[in-house]
C-alpha cells in the first residue's frame, strides 16, 4: 500500500473513531445533551473551575459547620451552584429524572424511573383538574411522567435558573407545557399563596434543607386542607454506626459529593412531619426487599464512568469544555462510589417514603 494511501485510511478510521466516542457513546441516555454541549449551568466559561472550589470547600466540612446558623442560610446559595455545575452532566450520563429508583427484572431505567414516578402520582391520588407542586423540580423528568399519568396540572420549583430554562424546554418539546409549569424559587419560602394545591410530592430534593421542618412546614402551607402530600427523602438507616469510620466515611461521601447539609436519620422524618402539622399516613423505606437494589445501575456504569473521564479530558483539552469540568466530573464519580457503598451496606437510602396529608381542620 502507498504511503498516501495509508494515511488516508488511518485518517479515515480515526476519524470514525471519534465520531463514534464522541457522537455515538457519548450521546446521552435520553437524547438532548452530548458531551460537546456540556455547559455549566450559569456559570461563565472562566468561573467554572472557582466556583467549584468554592463549592468544595463549603461542602467538604463537617455538618455541624454548615448547619450552624450564619452557614445553614448559605446552603440554597451553594445548592444553587452545585446545579449549575452537574445539571449537564446528569442529564448527559444518566437523563432527565435526577433520582434513584428500584431496579426492576426485565425493564429498563427509563422504565423503572417514570415506574418509581408514577407511584408518587398514585399515592397522591393526582387526578385531571388537580393542582400539584413538584417540590425541587430538577429539568422536569418526573413532573412530566406525573403530569403524563395522572392528568393533573403540576407546578415545580427549584433554586436554579438554568434548570427552569431546560425544564420548560423539555416541556415544550414533550407537548406537556400546558399542563407543566416551572418556577425559580427557594423551597423554603414558596411564592405561593395559602392552600393552593391540591396535592404535593418532592423527589430526593428535601435533603438539600439544612432543617427539614422548613421545608415540610411550606409545604403544609401551600397544601388545602385534607391535600396529600408524599416525599421521597435521602436518609441514614438504623444499620449506620457513628463508631465505624467506614459507615462515617461514606455518609460523609455523600453529603459532600450531593450538597448536602446533613443526612437525617430514617426515623427523624415522620416526626418532623407531625410536628409540622401533617397526619403521617404512611411511612416506609422503598428500597427494601422485595424491591430490587436501586444501586445496581450506579455500579454498571462504570466503564461508562471512565469513557466519559476520557471524553470531558479530552474536550477540556480541545477547550470545547470549559476548565473545572473534569474536576467535577471526578468528584461524581467519587460520590457514586459512596452512594453504591451507602446501599450495598444498607446504611444509606434515597427512598424512604413518606405520606403525609394535611388535616381538615387545622388545631390552632
Ligand atoms: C438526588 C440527587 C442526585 C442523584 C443522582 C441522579 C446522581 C447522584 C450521583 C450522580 C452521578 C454519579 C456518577 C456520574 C458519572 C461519573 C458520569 O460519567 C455520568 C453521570 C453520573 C452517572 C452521575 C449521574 C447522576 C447521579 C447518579 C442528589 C444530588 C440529592
Ligand atoms: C436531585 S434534584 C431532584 C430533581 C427532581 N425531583 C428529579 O427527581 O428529577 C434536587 C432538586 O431540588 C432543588 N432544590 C434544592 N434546594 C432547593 C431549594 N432550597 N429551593 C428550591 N429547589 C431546591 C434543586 O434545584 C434540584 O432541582
Amino acid at each position: 500500500m502507498e504511503v498516501s494511501t495509508a494515511m488516508w485510511t488511518a485518517a479515515v478510521v480515526g476519524a470514525a473513531v471519534i465520531y463514534w466516542f464522541v457522537w455515538v457513546m457519548g450521546a446521552a441516555e435520553v437524547k438532548g445533551k452530548r458531551a460537546v454541549n456540556l455547559k455549566m449551568g450559569s456559570i461563565t466559561r472562566d468561573k467554572v473551575q472557582d466556583k467549584y472550589k468554592q463549592y468544595w470547600s463549603f461542602f467538604r466540612r463537617p455538618k455541624e459547620d454548615i448547619a450552624a446558623a450564619s452557614d445553614g442560610d448559605k446552603v440554597p446559595v451553594f445548592v444553587d451552584t452545585f446545579y449549575n455545575l452537574v445539571t449537564d452532566i446528569y442529564e448527559w450520563g444518566w437523563g432527565q429524572s435526577f433520582h434513584f429508583s428500584p431496579s426492576l427484572p426485565g425493564r429498563s431505567h427509563r422504565e423503572a424511573t417514570r415506574l418509581h414516578e408514577e407511584r408518587a402520582a398514585d399515592l397522591i391520588a393526582a387526578r385531571p383538574g388537580q393542582r400539584v407542586v413538584d417540590v425541587g423540580c430538577g429539568v422536569g423528568g418526573p413532573m412530566r411522567a406525573i403530569a403524563a399519568h395522572s392528568g393533573a396540572h403540576v407546578v415545580g420549583i427549584t433554586i436554579n435558573e438554568y434548570q427552569v430554562a431546560r425544564a420548560r424546554a423539555h416541556n415544550r418539546k414533550a407537548g406537556l407545557h400546558d399542563r407543566c409549569e416551572v418556577i425559580c424559587g427557594n423551597f423554603l419560602e414558596m411564592p405561593f399563596a395559602d392552600a393552593s394545591f391540591d396535592g404535593a410530592y418532592s423527589i430526593e430534593a428535601t435533603c438539600h434543607a439544612p432543617r427539614l421542618e422548613d421545608v415540610y412546614r411550606e409545604v403544609f402551607r401551600v397544601l388545602k386542607p385534607g391535600a396529600l402530600y408524599v416525599s421521597y427523602e435521602w436518609v441514614t438507616t438504623a444499620l449506620y454506626r457513628e463508631d465505624d469510620p467506614r459507615h462515617v466515611e461514606t455518609i460523609r461521601g455523600i453529603e459532600a459529593g450531593n450538597a448536602l447539609p446533613g443526612l437525617r436519620a430514617q426515623h427523624e422524618v415522620a416526626a418532623v412531619a407531625r410536628q409540622v402539622g401533617f397526619e403521617v399516613v404512611e411511612d416506609r423505606d422503598l428500597a427494601l426487599l422485595p424491591a430490587g437494589s436501586w444501586w445496581t445501575r450506579l455500579k454498571m456504569g462504570r466503564i461508562a464512568y471512565w469513557r466519559n473521564h476520557l471524553l470531558v479530558s479530552a474536550l477540556t483539552a480541545l477547550r470545547v469544555a470549559p476548565k473545572g469540568v473534569v474536576e467535577v466530573h471526578e468528584m461524581l464519580y467519587e460520590t457514586a462510589r459512596h452512594l453504591s457503598d451507602g446501599g450495598e451496606t444498607g446504611i444509606f437510602t434515597p427512598m424512604h417514603m413518606i405520606l403525609c396529608r394535611k388535616p381538615l381542620v387545622t388545631p390552632n
